[in-house]
This record gives structure tokens, C-alpha cells and sequence, in this order.
């Protein structure tokens, strides 16, 4: 493995324990500056040593680009078993067959005529979140936006997976809810403990922490199985019901509206439908992969849009350009398009603060890449690859002045080249949820800046890297409803 990854710079090893000293200092909140500074010494792509475990970080646009189209190499890095134990192997987790196949299930859910229902959902809940953040728009004390996302973003997502309500917003203690929002925390405190990553010392250096863990999945179990069961009892009778009238009508008395569980309840691979444990798992992936990277996504916006009036302003215009004066258009996903340049604000603020920094592969035959910016060479398998989403949407490269919000500059960045520009990854194991995600906040932020004026109140964010970014003393602002 040395000889083969010998090409490729990084921190001294010392026989045996690697670059331990190294990995040793790296903390959530000093891992964005640490890779800058690694970058700036040894360039893109990097290597990294802890004992026999080989780590290549790369930000380099044209290796990134080989390993995220490849369909062979779409096995995910270890660290990602730690949310096994809540997600099973869902889309997330799975590779192989079993990804393709889930894969190729999941896929028409998010088919235009499906998102169109979303809104709906999207539009309902908002008015929700409008309540909430009334009571907090009082110009003049800053608060976190960030709880107040999450709790909406979970309400979006439970009614647009399982079709049924959990009003995180409203009743804020609702179990389920709470279960979801603690398990996403407590998977984002040991994710960042690399030591933790072994299940046994966990145990032993957390037992009440495990014992909670356990706990918390057991809720998250209980809920996603009835709501599973009570479905598939209800799609069949719905389906006798129908042959006994001859009637085409689906509506008697349940949701009709439940795409993701709707789809999977009536899949079958091999001829066989899923069971619920199959199901229960990708229910669970679209609960964790669907709420806290939009509301991280989210509130780093709204952070972002109160210390640049003249983006917010420009933002209100176009609001107020598409839809008029009071909003009662319906939302479509037609006029969402047109909300252009807040497409590149949201894209703007996705590339300073990114959701998901880091993602990772696990490497298990030899990659022989090409045109990189150090050259041809191989990774060997068993290689752990670190790919940094963080500095290859700074690289000065394609990015005049990174550090500068300037929304303006994606009209010079060509969307077809999207392996430039990659908070949703990109290739075959891209974010499947990206679409319902651009939606989502788009029509979220519509309402909130057309209601009110967002003003620069508050600390700065400390950007922490706890799976999905955060900001350790939150993303702070103020609101003043407009009049
Ligand atoms: C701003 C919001 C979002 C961001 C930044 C984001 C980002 C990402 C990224 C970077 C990946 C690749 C992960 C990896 O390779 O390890 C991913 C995968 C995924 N995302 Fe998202 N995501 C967002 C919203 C959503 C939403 C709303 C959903 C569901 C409705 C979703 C569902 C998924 C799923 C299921 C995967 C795994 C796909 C696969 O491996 O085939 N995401 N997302």
C-alpha cells in the first residue's frame, strides 16, 4: 500500500501508530482550517496514516469526479456503521445489489408529479413555522433559528415519508419526535469520537449514553412499525374495498397522501414484497438524511441573508417579482423555478457552509485514476477515502475570493458541470432527496422573507463538523415582520 500511494504527500508517519499525533488534534470545530492549511501544504489530495488503517483526503475536482461517477466504487467509508444500529442497511448504508435494487424503488418518488403533492405538506407546515417564529420577531433580540428549522424540517419529512403527522412544531415533546432529534444529536457527539467508533469501548466508557441510545431506538422502532403495519392493513382493504364496488376511489378515511411508504409497501424484488423490517429501515434512513442536513441547510441561509441586505433585498424583489404581494398564488413547482437568483443564494450559502462537509468510500478493489492534479496513479484497496465536499467547493480554482458571499458568481458556473459543485455529492450515489430538499426551501424561505425582515443580530457562527455542519453557539439572528 505504501509503495502504491508513495505519489501522494502527507503528515510524517512514525512506524506502527501513523500520523496519530496528527488525527489526535483534529476536533469538530478546527477540522475546516486544519484541511485548508493541509491543503495549502500538501495540495489537494492527501495521506494519512493511523496504524494500518490508509486515510487519502481529497478535494481535487478531477479525482473526486473518477470516484463519485464510478458505479463499482459506491461502498461506504466505516465510519458510517455507527448509525447502523438506528438505520439498518437503508439507502444510505447498503451498496451492491441491495443499493441498486432499493435504489431503483425509491427513485420515482421524487418524480415532479410526487413533489407537487409535497408542497402541499410543505405549504401547511410553514404556516406553522410563521407562528413560531412570530412570537420570536421582535427586532431586537437574537435568537438561534436553527431548533425552530430542525423542528420543522421533521414535521415535513415524517408527513411526506409515513404520511402521518408527528407535530414536532406544535407539541414539541411529541416522543417520537424528540427520539429522532436526540438519537441525530447523539450520533453526531460519538461520530466525532473517533475512539468511540468501537462498539465494545462505547459501551464501557458510556454505558447510560448506550442504554439511552438503545432506548431512544426502541421508541423510534415501536412508531415506524405501526405506522408501517396500520398502512399495509389499510392499502389492502383500501385495494378489496375498490374490487368489491368496482369503485376507483382511494380515500376511505386514511391519508391518501404517503408517497415513500406507499411506494415501498407495494414493491416487490424477486417477486417478494418487503418486509417490514425492510421497509422500517428506509423509513428511518429518509427520517435522519431528511431533516437535519435541510435545516442545517436552512438556517446557515436565513444566517447568511440578515448580514447581506442588499442579497435579501434583491430576494424580497424576486418574492415579490413571482408571487405579488400576499403570497395567495399556490405554490407550484413551476413559480419555485422562477425564484432563480434565491436558487443561487441557497447554492451560495451551500458552498460557504455546506450541510454535509465530508462524505466517504470504502475502496475495495484497486482505483487506478488519471489526469488528477498530481497525475495518474492507484489507490489501493483498502484505502479509506475522505472526501472533502468543504474544500472542493472553496478551491480557489473554480472559486474567485471563496471566503466572499456573492450569490451572483453562479451565473458563471455552468450547473452541467456539477462535480464543481457539490453539497448533494454527485454520481450514482448522489443525494436522492435533492430536488425535495431545493423545494423545500425555497418555498420556506419565500414565506419567511416575504414576512419578515431578517436583521444581523447576534454572535458570528462557529461552524462545527458533527456529520452534518453545525455551529456550536448556533446560527444566530434576528426577525422584524414587515409591515
Ligand atoms: C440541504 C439538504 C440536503 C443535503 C445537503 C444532502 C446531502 C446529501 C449528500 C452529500 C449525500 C451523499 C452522502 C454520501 O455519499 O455518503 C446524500 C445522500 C442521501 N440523501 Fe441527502 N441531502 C439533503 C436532503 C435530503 C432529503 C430532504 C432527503 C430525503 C427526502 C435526502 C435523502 C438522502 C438519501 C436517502 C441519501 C442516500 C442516497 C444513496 O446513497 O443512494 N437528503 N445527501
Amino acid at each position: 500500500k505504501r509503495d502504491a500511494v508513495s505519489n501522494i504527500p502527507g503528515p510524517p508517519a512514525i512506524p506502527i501508530i501513523g500520523c496519530l499525533d496528527f488525527i489526535l488534534k483534529i476536533n469538530p470545530r478546527n477540522v475546516s482550517q486544519i484541511a485548508i492549511e493541509n491543503a495549502r501544504k500538501y495540495g489537494p489530495i492527501i495521506r494519512i496514516w493511523a496504524f494500518n488503517r490508509l486515510l487519502i483526503g481529497s478535494s481535487d475536482t478531477e479525482l473526486n469526479e473518477q470516484i463519485l461517477s464510478s458505479s463499482t466504487h459506491i461502498s461506504k467509508q466505516r465510519l458510517y456503521g455507527l448509525l447502523k444500529d438506528w438505520l439498518g442497511v437503508g439507502l444510505l448504508l447498503s451498496d451492491g445489489k441491495k443499493w441498486h435494487t432499493r435504489r431503483k424503488i425509491i427513485t420515482p418518488t421524487f418524480h415532479f408529479k410526487i413533489l407537487e403533492d409535497f408542497l402541499q405538506i410543505f405549504n401547511c407546515q410553514s404556516m406553522v413555522l410563521l407562528d413560531n417564529l412570530a412570537e420570536k420577531a421582535d427586532g431586537k433580540t437574537p435568537f438561534d433559528v436553527y431548533p425552530l428549522m430542525s423542528l420543522y424540517t421533521l414535521d415535513i419529512i415524517a408527513e411526506s415519508a409515513m404520511g402521518t403527522q408527528v407535530n414536532a412544531q406544535t407539541k414539541g415533546n411529541v416522543e417520537y419526535a424528540k427520539a429522532v432529534s436526540e438519537m441525530t444529536e447523539l450520533s453526531a457527539w460519538k461520530f466525532v469520537r473517533i475512539h468511540l467508533n468501537n462498539s465494545l469501548v462505547y459501551t464501557i466508557l458510556h454505558p447510560r449514553k448506550k442504554l439511552r441510545e438503545i432506548q431512544l431506538i426502541r421508541i423510534m422502532r415501536d412508531f415506524t412499525k405501526k405506522v408501517i403495519e396500520e398502512r399495509r392493513e389499510y392499502l389492502l382493504k383500501n385495494s378489496r374495498h375498490q374490487s368489491e364496488n368496482g369503485e376507483n376511489e382511494n380515500d376511505i378515511g386514511f391519508k391518501k397522501r404517503s408517497a415513500l411508504l406507499d411506494v415501498l409497501l407495494q414493491s416487490t424484488v424477486d417477486g417478494k414484497p418487503l418486509t417490514n423490517e425492510d421497509i422500517r429501515e428506509e423509513v428511518d434512513t429518509f427520517m435522519f438524511e431528511g431533516h437535519d442536513t435541510t435545516a442545517t441547510a436552512l438556517s446557515f441561509t436565513l444566517y447568511l441573508l440578515a448580514r447581506n441586505p442588499r442579497v435579501q433585498n434583491k430576494v424580497l424583489a424576486e418574492i415579490h417579482q413571482v408571487y405579488g404581494d400576499d403570497l395567495s398564488v399556490p405554490f407550484t413547482l413551476m413559480n419555485l423555478n422562477d425564484l432563480k437568483y434565491m436558487e443561487w443564494v441557497i447554492r451560495e450559502s451551500m458552498r460557504i457552509y455546506p450541510a454535509v462537509p465530508i462524505i466517504g468510500r470504502e475502496i475495495k478493489t484497486d482505483f487506478h485514476y488519471t489526469h488528477s492534479r498530481i497525475g495518474n496513479g492507484v489507490i489501493p484497496a483498502g484505502t479509506e477515502f475522505i472526501l472533502n465536499i468543504f474544500l472542493a467547493l472553496n478551491d480557489p480554482r473554480f472559486i474567485k475570493d471563496p471566503e466572499v458571499f456573492r450569490p451572483e458568481r453562479f451565473a458563471d458556473i455552468s450547473p452541467e458541470y456539477n462535480f464543481n459543485s457539490i453539497p448533494f455529492s454527485a454520481g450514482p450515489r448522489n443525494c436522492i432527496g435533492q430536488k425535495f430538499a431545493m423545494y423545500e426551501m425555497k418555498l420556506s424561505l419565500a414565506k419567511i422573507i416575504h414576512n419578515f425582515e431578517l436583521l444581523p443580530l447576534g454572535e458570528p457562527v462557529q461552524p462545527s463538523v458533527n456529520i452534518v455542519l453545525r455551529s456550536v453557539n448556533g446560527m444566530q439572528l434576528t426577525m422584524k415582520k414587515r409591515s
